[in-house]
């Protein structure tokens, strides 16, 4: 009786029990018309509408996330006035904040229960991707030495490198460049490609030393690993949960770079851990200034990694550095082509003090190329999400948003450092806002929008994202920092550049990342007298 009545607000003709697919939607109308009446109020069509094919919407909303992440991030964020807002993916619930007291909530939050671990784990799925890598969920669960190896003993041995990979870079960057074909008269370089060599040998350098970086094999292996690692993981994402253990080992055997990544170093480690050992027992040992040496020596003194763990753990910071710096350095480079008006002041910075960055490292050398690439980095970040927490437990901030198991929160960081709230003229590229004014006035003839104070390229605060935020912000942005200042530095003082076709689109975006266009060509021309 109560159905029947309720119906008479069907049009006419639409009886439910004639077919099971009337039946379905004679069933959701039901419940609408129900809520309807306990409201009182008639639904509008666009409402009926919305309620039956809501659960496609939300389905093609996770999907096209992947496409347009970037710009979906920003859409949310214009609307949601600085409070939390919420996106999904089709593997991911996301709650961005934006705001500094509940950024803060999230680094204060216990590392059972939020976790950058767990999150990096479903971005990288290192089981199938890195040799069987299972990292703990929990961080710290075996140490954070990682951070003093990196922040701190990679950092302090930024004098020692600095000057053999200026060398090596340039002599590295010539011969790719020679390579390259030629088109009317001019070179055309594949940038991205080309930055990615670049940055794949600087880390072996640093890391490992110059024997490894020789070593043909080890390097394709190296390089071709983070395509690797970038395109099964994400496949692998996607995959039914049930299926991704199945297609995921299949995966996992047909790829080769980590495996041989993992055997060539892996014999290395085991020596170092004899080493260790032996001088545990007092025996006299070489010393080794690497990556490999100061991760096994970083390692819980209790419970001391095996080879296989300091392997893994380098496969891991081997992805990290190579594939954000490559992103970083490659839209820097864009952006001198688009902006020559800064190429002359750089260049003469690097001409002055090129030499005093090289002996000290220091984070405050080369400060108008520090400003230039932060700028670039704000405007085209390889990230539209940082700050990722994992939820290991079910979690509410103050303001009662909240995530359940296997959900993130983030920030949004390209909208935040776009905001007009907190950088003047947001959308314009003003290579350096970032600088001291005085310094910027003596050595550039045009204005430039400045930010209220100075700041350099690795400071990581609650306006600039692109190292995360807080306790578990990036360790690795000092050595980055430099290796970026030394790619440019070098392409400064040795060659001019220009975009081959400066107005076709230079990236593509996929999830919260925006990658360089393979196909984007630079022709870098040697500057005279060189
Ligand atoms: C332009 C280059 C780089 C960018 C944009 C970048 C960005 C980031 C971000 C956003 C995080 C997460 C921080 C958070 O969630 O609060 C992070 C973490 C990390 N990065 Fe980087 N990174 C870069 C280069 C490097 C390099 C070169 C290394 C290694 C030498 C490195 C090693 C790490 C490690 C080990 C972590 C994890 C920190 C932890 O668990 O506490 N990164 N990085």
């Amino acid at each position: 009786m109560e159905n029947l009545e309720l119906h008479t607000a069907w049009p006419s003709g639409l009886n439910p029990g004639v077919n099971v697919a009337s039946s379905v939607v004679g069933l959701v109308s039901l419940l609408f018309f129900y809520e309807a009446l306990v409201a009182k109020k008639v639904p509008s069509v666009t409402q009926i509408l919305k309620y039956i094919f809501k659960p496609f919407i939300d389905c093609y909303g996770r999907w096209v996330f992947l496409f347009w992440g970037p710009d979906i991030i920003q859409d949310a964020f214009n609307k949601a006035n600085g409070k939390p807002f919420e996106l999904s993916a089709p593997d991911n619930r996301y709650v961005f904040v934006s705001d500094p007291s509940q950024i803060k909530e999230l680094d204060n939050a216990p590392d059972t229960v939020l976790s950058l671990q767990a999150a990096s784990k479903q971005m990288l799925q290192p089981v199938y991707t890195m040799h069987g890598f299972n990292w703990f969920d929990r961080r710290g669960t075996e140490g954070v030495g990682f951070i003093k190896a990196l922040r701190t003993l990679l950092t302090n041995n930024l004098p020692q490198i600095l000057p053999d990979l200026s060398c090596i870079i340039r002599t590295r960057f010539d011969e790719l460049h020679a390579g390259h074909k030629v088109v009317d008269g001019k070179v055309y370089s594949p940038v991205y490609h080309m930055i990615v060599k670049l940055v794949v040998l600087s880390n072996a350098v640093s890391f490992f030393g110059q024997d490894l970086a020789k070593d043909e094999g080890f390097m394709v292996s190296a390089l071709a690993y983070i395509e690797e690692t970038l395109l099964c993981a994400e496949v692998v994402r996607l995959l039914p949960k049930f299926m991704a253990p199945i297609l995921g080992s299949i995966i996992s055997r047909s790829i080769h770079s980590h495996k041989a990544i993992f055997n060539r170093l892996l014999p290395i480690a085991e020596q170092r851990c004899l080493e260790r050992d032996l001088a545990n027992l007092g025996q006299k040992v070489p010393k080794h200034n690497d990556c490999i040496q100061w991760i096994m020596e970083t390692s819980p003194k209790n419970a001391p990694w095996t080879p296989k763990r300091v392997v893994h753990e380098l496969m891991a910071i081997w992805f990290g550095s190579v594939h954000a710096v490559s992103t970083t350095v490659t839209f820097a480079i864009h952006d001198l082509c688009i902006h020559p008006e800064y190429v002359e002041p750089l260049r003469r910075e690097c001409q002055t003090q090129y030499a005093d960055f090289e002996r000290t490292g220091a984070g405050t050398a080369l400060p108008l190329l520090d400003s230039f690439i932060k700028e670039s980095a704000r405007l085209t970040p390889v990230e539209s999400l940082s700050t990722r927490r994992s939820a290991l437990q079910p979690f509410s901030l103050a303001d009662g948003s909240h995530v359940n198991v296997g959900d993130w929160f983030c920030t949004p960081v390209r909208a935040i450092m776009t905001n007009p709230v907190d950088y003047p003229e947001a959308l314009s590229f003003s290579g350096f806002r970032f600088a001291d004014p005085k310094l910027v006035s003596a050595s550039a003839n045009f204005s430039a929008v400045m930010q209220k104070k100075p700041t350099k390229l690795t400071d990581a605060d609650m306006t600039y994202h692109v190292w995360g935020t807080g306790r578990m912000a990036c360790p690795g942005r000092y050595y980055a920092a430099a290796v970026m200042k030394v790619i440019l530095g070098q392409i400064l003082l040795n060659y001019d550049c220009e975009l081959v076709d400066p107005e076709a689109k230079r990236w593509w975006t996929w999830r919260s990342s925006m990658l360089p266009k393979e196909g984007t060509m630079v022709i870098f021309t040697p500057v005279a007298g060189n």
